[in-house]
């Protein structure tokens, strides 16, 4: 059998891995996270990167229009919008928010609206931020620098159809120098940078993309496989949560919850093979708790014993009789019934101590207690008042005071002629059983009340009063106080 500080450590490390396992499987998701960010990342880059490229070739391509277009018409704003296209490039002047592709041939169509001007910012500018290599730099550099270079054979071409006079020899040289193979090659110079630089940019960005990809894949497979290991290790949490506790949570919460109420009775029923388990432990403390308060209640019953009862004979004490006396005062007030008190003392029983022992005295008491409890009914009290003091109460004694004394008076001298037959006393000396037998006599008082005669003092002393009176009219014997009797 495992036991319990096995169960518990492995509990413990369990519960430590799981951590362990959250924490890792926290750090694969935020990894796995930012590598889906870096292919976001990269492949926005990659647009941007391909639309500065693209700006690049199409500034370029707007310039030959531009130029052309005032070669052929000699229209001035073709020209304007050249050298707008020009110092856009450059950042001299603010470049339109939405400066696309087709936003010269938007010009040209919709004039005079213009879109609205962000920053002016150098086209060369703009591309040094945007974490080009030095290698695709500089392909766009060399790009920039034969358009630029281009842009002095195109303002030349205008600057022949501006001479004057205006001579259809020189618009036709315009016109040849801005379409002739020269021309061509040196737009050839521009497009083939741009190419070359497109060509490196999309194996790069490709590559990081491809990497990226590969971390994400990878990273969410790990992330995959650490939750269902998690998942596999918080059943096995389970599993040991509930060999340590050795039922459900539920079921130990109800148990705990009624022992707290104070229910120590009711026995929890323990499976075989639960005794290491928390339940098992709740099981024997609720053991130990009902005997404590098992041991409790006899202790409550013992005081009470002791405050009530006399702890030799058993007898109801003088406490407990003046209540009794007080109840049954109450009782005869509600029937009209008369009740009868007796007043025991024994004769010469001090020469039995003296001559056998305090021990034997105690014998005689015990069996005077029983032969008292033997003459009367359940509802009549016998008590012990101490020494060889004994006093009997007789309920619920007719309403008629003659029948009631009588009936006291047969009673009480049934218990005389009792207590007077002589006692067999047996004891055990060195192992040796002993016995006596001995004869000795009771003196017997009476008072008959009902509820109002007299307090329960008063009562006690008419008793007493005429317990000496049996005592001086020569002992065993029954007197009534004031020969109530008669
Ligand atoms: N064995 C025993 N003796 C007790 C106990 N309590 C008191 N006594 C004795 O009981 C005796 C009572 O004596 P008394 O009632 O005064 O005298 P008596 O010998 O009975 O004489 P009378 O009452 O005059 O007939 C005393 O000797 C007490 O010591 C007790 O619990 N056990």
């Amino acid at each position: 059998m495992i036991d319990a500080n096995t169960i518990e450590s492995q509990f413990s490390r369990n519960v430590l891995k799981t951590i362990l396992l959250i924490v890792l499987a926290a750090i694969t998701f935020a990894f796995y996270v930012y590598w889906e960010r870096q292919i976001i990342r990269t492949n926005e880059l990659r647009i941007r990167s391909i639309q500065l490229a693209n700006q690049l070739h199409q500034s370029s391509d707007d310039l030959t229009r531009m130029a052309r277009s005032y070669v052929d018409t000699g229209n001035p704003i073709f020209k304007q919008d050249y050298q707008q296209i020009l110092d856009i490039r450059e950042g001299k002047i603010p470049r339109p928010l939405a400066y696309n592709n087709y936003y010269w041939d938007l010009q040209l169509s919709d004039r005079p609206g213009q879109s609205q001007p962000g920053k002016a910012v150098a086209l060369l500018e703009l591309m040094q931020h945007v974490g080009f290599t030095e290698e695709e730099l500089d392909k766009l550099e060399l790009a920039k620098a034969n358009s630029d270079a281009l842009t002095k054979l195109e303002f030349s071409a205008m600057a022949l159809v501006e001479k004057q006079p205006v001579t259809d020899e020189n618009r036709a040289t315009a016109v040849r120098l801005l379409n002739d193979a020269n021309y061509h090659q040196a737009k050839a110079n521009i497009m083939r940078p741009i190419s070359e630089f497109n060509t490196l940019m999309e194996q790069r960005t490709y590559t990081a993309v491809k990497f990226a990809e590969k971390i994400t894949t990878f990273s969410r497979l790990i992330f995959i496989f650490i939750s269902v290991v998690l998942l596999l290790l918080m059943w096995r949490v389970y599993y040991a949560l509930q060999v340590t506790l050795g039922c459900s949570v539920g079921e130990l919460h109800s148990r705990m919850k009624r022992l707290g109420k104070g229910d120590f009775a009711t026995p929890i029923i323990l499976p075989e093979g639960k005794e290491n388990t928390v339940l098992g432990m709740l099981a024997q403390a609720q053991n130990n708790l009902a005997i404590m308060d098992q041991k409790r209640l006899e202790a409550e019953e013992k005081v009470r014993q002791l405050a009530f009862y006399d702890s030799l004979t058993e007898l109801p004490n003088r406490r407990l009789f003046e209540d009794r006396l007080r109840q049954a005062r109450y009782s005869s007030k509600r029937n009209n019934e008369f009740d009868a008190l007796m007043f025991i003392d024994l004769d010469n029983f001090k020469p039995l101590n003296d001559q056998h022992g305090h021990g034997i005295g105690d014998l005689l008491l015990i069996e005077v207690a029983h032969r008292l409890q033997n003459c009367v009914r359940e509802v009549d009290t016998v008590a012990r008042f101490g020494g060889d003091e004994f006093v009997v109460m007789l309920v619920d004694l007719k309403d008629d005071i003659n029948v009631a004394n009588a009936h006291a008076k047969t009673i009480a001298e049934h218990i005389c002629s009792t207590l007077a037959q002589p006692y067999q006393l047996t004891w055990r000396e060195n192992n040796q059983e002993q016995s006596i037998t001995h004869s000795c006599s009771a003196s017997i008082g009476v008072v008959i009340f009902s509820s109002d005669g007299g307090n329960d003092e008063e009562l006690l002393k008419m008793a007493d009063d005429a317990m000496y009176e049996a005592k001086n009219s020569g002992r065993n014997c029954v007197c009534f106080y004031q020969s109530q009797a008669n």
